[in-house]
């Protein structure tokens, strides 16, 4: 059975995950995946494929099925049956807060069924806005998934499933290296730096042995040779082994781990050697917004080192994802956990890997820590996968049987209320069971492993390009900015939280170097796809950091050498002085752009509704906030309030209802940019509404058919 996903934040890999382990316990030989990494003459080898998408975008399928897709709408493989003999189910994921709900998963289902395959059991569509998620519709799902399995698929004579108490293999290959390993070549120049103050180096072979009994097990560790009373006992002078790595004068002198004493606490910087990644050095990363603001909003300006010929060609936008990275702290307190701290630094061994573990570009050999810092996402929630296979990892009786409890029919709220609703943490959860030690040959079965975050390039044309680049061509770095909101909140359980991603971008030094990922958005092919789109009215909308992509749209204009087309943009804030991003930047082109701010909590009138008492950023961070408004910051539960008379940007489009509607009968781009949910659904209303108030059209169908054909209409929210 193959198990093929397309997954943008890993829900679907999640669920994917859930499949095959359901599958193997069927004794089925599996091959999970995304769908990218299958070809598709692969599809006509296996007994039976289970695809599971979410949809993205504008009812898009998921960057990582973007090949796979691409070859099976292929046009000379239209009425040719090519697939006639592939059997296939679907389960899609996708949130019907999207008007385009779940149509990756549509689009795929006649797509197979047009090329002759076979539907082995109906195709199911989850929607994340349901009461309990994904799960109503899966768990329902996966049951009958089953029960078609063995009905179809009958077990031989005598064989049984599997199990959900008994342990299956290891999916990967993952070990500590036996102590005699060779020393690694001094290829680096921070290696070549740190022997060339060393006292009379020993001979080679001499280091080498030193080195490996150093990565002996048995080895004591810096601690235990700076604590005396090893000395003691072993009768061996701690410095033995060190003698000739004494220095002769100042560290400093040398730059050496500079940067790692100054941010002792920081992620490693070493780049990754990521598939289609390259090189960007961090410029500056400050905080947009003022101190006392609830929300830090980061402006972080990179040198991006690439391909820069082809990414000046992506008119349009690019999207840069990172790679964060894990904690020191959070890492060695893990190791410390699980009690890895004799192998944490050893050479590992991985024959069978995943493939997004992205190995470190300087070529060093990976360890169980770099793995963790770079790789392993632990500081995840806790995933279902995560929790069956803990409860075989304990001996604690208590400990299995409140794992195992959180997986039983009818307790998915509990496992809810434990993991996603306080957004606990794998390692909170493993500090909870102090029982459980994971094996390190366990550990790439058990942890997901960490995703990039995308973000909106917000600017583009001049200023990617310095006067050196224009000056000495491509080797010079393209100054790409990015505007990010960090995921900074409280939950129930009144712990602050911050996103991984967040975490990493708050102090990411300048001179930081990193690998990232330039991609075209996936705006590009709407925006751009005719002549003269420049000369096109734009008719932006974008709340909060939703500005970013507005920006590059707007730079990019102010290159153009023909007539740029007229920009009208509506901007949705919470107050004037704290995040009204870019105004000042926003008067350099009254010429050809007219600005429609409105402020959420900025009274018109004191008298009417007096401002609300200030709250430090402390205050507003820790404030305790009710189930119902957890419920409604997290999406799980309608604002009743949202639209009442408030100064959102849609009653701004209301009341500006003559000039949009002039805008609208000109065929503009219509870009609307922020944060998913209603915002997109109430400016699409009121678009629909102006349109027939303005007498453009007689009923509200025509003007959804007017937007439709008429503009050219791009959402970009998340
Ligand atoms: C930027 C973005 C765009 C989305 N667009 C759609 C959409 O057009 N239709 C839909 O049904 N769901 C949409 N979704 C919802 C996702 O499909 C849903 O959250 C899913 O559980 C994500 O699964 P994944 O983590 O595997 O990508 C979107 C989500 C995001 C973040």
């Amino acid at each position: 059975m193959a198990i093929l996903y397309g997954s943008e934040t890993g829900q679907a890999e999640e669920i994917a995950i859930e499949v095959e382990e359901m599958a193997r316990r069927l004794h089925y030989q599996t091959r999970m995946d995304e769908m990218d990494s299958f070809k598709l003459s692969d599809l006509l080898k296996v007994s039976l494929v289970v695809f599971v998408t979410s949809t993205t975008g504008q009812g898009d399928m998921p960057t990582n099925t973007l090949n796979f897709w691409k070859n099976l709408r292929r046009e000379k493989l239209t009425n040719s049956n090519c697939l006639g003999s592939v059997k296939f189910a679907i389960f899609g994921l996708g949130d019907s807060g999207y008007r385009k709900f779940n149509w990756a998963a549509r689009k795929l289902q006649v797509r197979l069924l047009q090329l002759g395959a076979s539907e082995f059991l109906r195709a199911s569509e989850a929607d994340e806005r349901h009461n309990n998620g994904i799960d109503s519709i899966y768990l329902p799902w996966k049951a009958e998934f089953r029960a078609a399995l063995l009905d179809k698929y009958p077990l031989p004579e005598g064989v049984e499933p599997i199990p959900d108490e008994q342990l299956l293999p290891p999916k990967y290959s993952i070990r500590i290296t036996p102590t005699m390993e060779p020393f690694p070549a001094d290829t680096s120049a921070i290696k070549s730096a740190l022997y060339s103050h060393v006292d009379n180096p020993a001979p080679l072979s001499q280091r080498r042995f030193e080195h490996n009994e150093r990565q002996d097990a048995s080895f004591p560790s810096w601690e235990a040779r700076e604590d005396s009373s090893w000395e003691i006992r072993t009768g061996t002078p701690v410095e033995v082994l060190d003698k000739n790595n004494v220095l002769k004068d100042h560290p400093s002198k040398y730059l050496l781990g500079k940067s790692d004493q100054k941010f002792a606490a920081l992620p490693p910087s070493a780049p990754l050697r990521v598939p289609g990644g390259v090189l960007a050095a961090v410029v500056d990363n400050y905080r947009y917004t003022p101190a006392d603001h609830w929300q830090d909003v980061r402006h972080i300006i990179f040198d991006v080192y690439g391909d820069n010929e082809s990414i000046l060609n992506n008119l349009g936008q690019s999207i840069l994802s990172i790679y964060p990275k894990n904690y020191p702290e959070d890492v060695e307190d893990l190791i410390s956990i699980m009690g890895w701290t004799d192998v944490a630094d050893r050479p590992l061994e991985i024959t069978i890997g995943p493939h997004r573990l992205f190995r470190r570009l300087d070529g060093e050999p990976s360890t169980l820590r770099d793995i963790l810092l770079h790789n392993l996402d632990i500081t995840a929630i806790p995933k279902r996968n995560f929790i069956r296979q803990l409860a075989f990892w304990t001996t604690n009786k208590d400990e299995v049987e409140r794992l195992r409890e959180f997986l039983l029919d009818g307790n998915e709220q509990e496992f809810y209320d434990y993991t996603s609703r306080p957004r606990r943490t794998i390692l909170e959860l493993l500090h909870d069971f102090p029982g459980v030690k994971i094996p390190v040959d366990r550990v790439l079965d058990m942890f997901p492993i960490i995703r990039h975050r995308d973000f909106s390039v917000c600017n583009a044309g001049e200023s990617l390009t310095s006067q050196e680049y224009l000056y000495k061509g491509a080797n010079f770095p393209l100054r790409m900015e990015i505007f990010a909101a960090l995921v900074e909140y409280k939950t129930i359980i009144r712990k602050p939280r911050q996103g991984l991603c967040s975490r990493y971008l708050k102090h990411l030094e300048p001179g930081t170097n990193l690998t990232v990922r330039i991609t075209p958005s996936r705006g590009l092919n709407v925006l751009l796809p005719s002549p003269g789109g420049f000369e096109r009215p734009l008719l932006a909308v974008a709340t909060g950091t939703g500005i970013a992509p507005i920006r590059a749209l707007v730079q990019e204009r102010v290159e153009y050498e023909g007539m740029p087309g007229d920009i009208l943009l509506f901007y949705g804030g919470r107050n004037r002085k704290k995040d009204y991003h870019f105004a000042d930047e926003w008067t350099w082109y009254d010429n050809f752009m007219t600005v429609y701010p409105c402020f959420s909590r900025d009274p018109d009138d004191p008298k009417e509704s007096p401002p609300e008492p200030k709250k430090t950023e402390e205050e507003e961070f820790l404030k305790i906030k009710t189930e119902e408004e957890e419920d409604i910051e997290f999406g799980l539960a309608p604002d009743l309030d949202y639209d009442k008379g408030k100064k959102y940007v849609q009653n701004e489009i209301r009341k500006r209802g003559k000039e949009v509607a002039e805008m609208l009968k000109r065929g503009p781009i219509v870009a609307v940019c922020g944060s998913a949910g209603k915002m997109p659904v109430s400016v699409r209303k009121a678009f629909v509404e102006v349109l027939v108030k303005e007498g453009v059209v007689k009923t509200e169908e025509e003007a959804e058919m007017w937007l439709e054909r008429r503009t050219t209409y791009w959402e970009d929210t998340w």
